[in-house]
């Protein structure tokens, strides 16, 4: 097996932490209990259990489901094309939605996510992403962002390199 060089940590896990839990509190009263937290498949696994889990601390007790979504195919630059690999599970119709992705870069997935759910019915769709990359015109703006990213090549917190690094418990710079 070989090691590869550690990424530079840009966020530790306590600070991720901290993050989580202020964003929780802000995202708290703009939903209810009703509320579909939908994350986007894969990447957005471990900050929607966080946050769902800070959701809960701060009073609001979400539905959850997932949208499985691709577009880099282990490449570290967008396709430009977003393969839609799993379809949504429960009824969104009058319901508010909540998207929640690990990191918006191009905003082509988090775009495209919610317009599906917003297809699929919801009466209002909200989005999250922990990290938001730098763009001059981004595709969408998210409702709410836990933290401000350099334009970097980005792993861990379910940022992946062809697949590895999702587990790390902090963010690292690749590049
Ligand atoms: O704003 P964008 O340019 O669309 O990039 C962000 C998306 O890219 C990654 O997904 P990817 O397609 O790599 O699939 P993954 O979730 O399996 O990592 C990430 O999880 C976001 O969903
Ligand atoms: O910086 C990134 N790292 C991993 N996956 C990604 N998908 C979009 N941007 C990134």
């Amino acid at each position: 097996m070989t090691d590869r060089a550690a990424p530079e940590v840009l966020i530790s896990q306590e600070e991720i932490a901290e993050r989580v839990e202020a964003l929780a509190q802000v995202i708290a009263p703009r939903i209810d209990n009703d509320t579909v937290a939908v994350c986007l498949l894969t990447g957005g696994l471990w900050f929607a259990a966080d946050l769902t889990r800070a959701l809960w601390r701060a009073g609001r007790d979400v539905r959850f489901d997932a949208l499985w979504l691709a577009s880099y195919h282990d490449e570290r630059k967008s396709s430009g094309r977003c393969e839609v690999r799993a379809d949504l599970q429960r009824p969104l119709i009058g319901r508010r939605a909540l998207v929640v992705d690990d990191v918006l870069d191009t905003g082509l997935s988090l775009g495209e996510a919610a317009r599906l759910v917003k297809d699929a019915g919801a009466s209002e769709v909200l989005t999250a992403v922990f990290a938001r990359k730098p763009w001059d015109k981004p595709r969408i703006e998210p409702d709410f962002v836990a933290w401000e990213a350099p334009a970097r090549y980005l792993v861990g917190y379910g940022l992946d390199d062809e697949g590895k690094s999702r587990g790390l418990p902090y963010i690292g710079a690749m590049d």
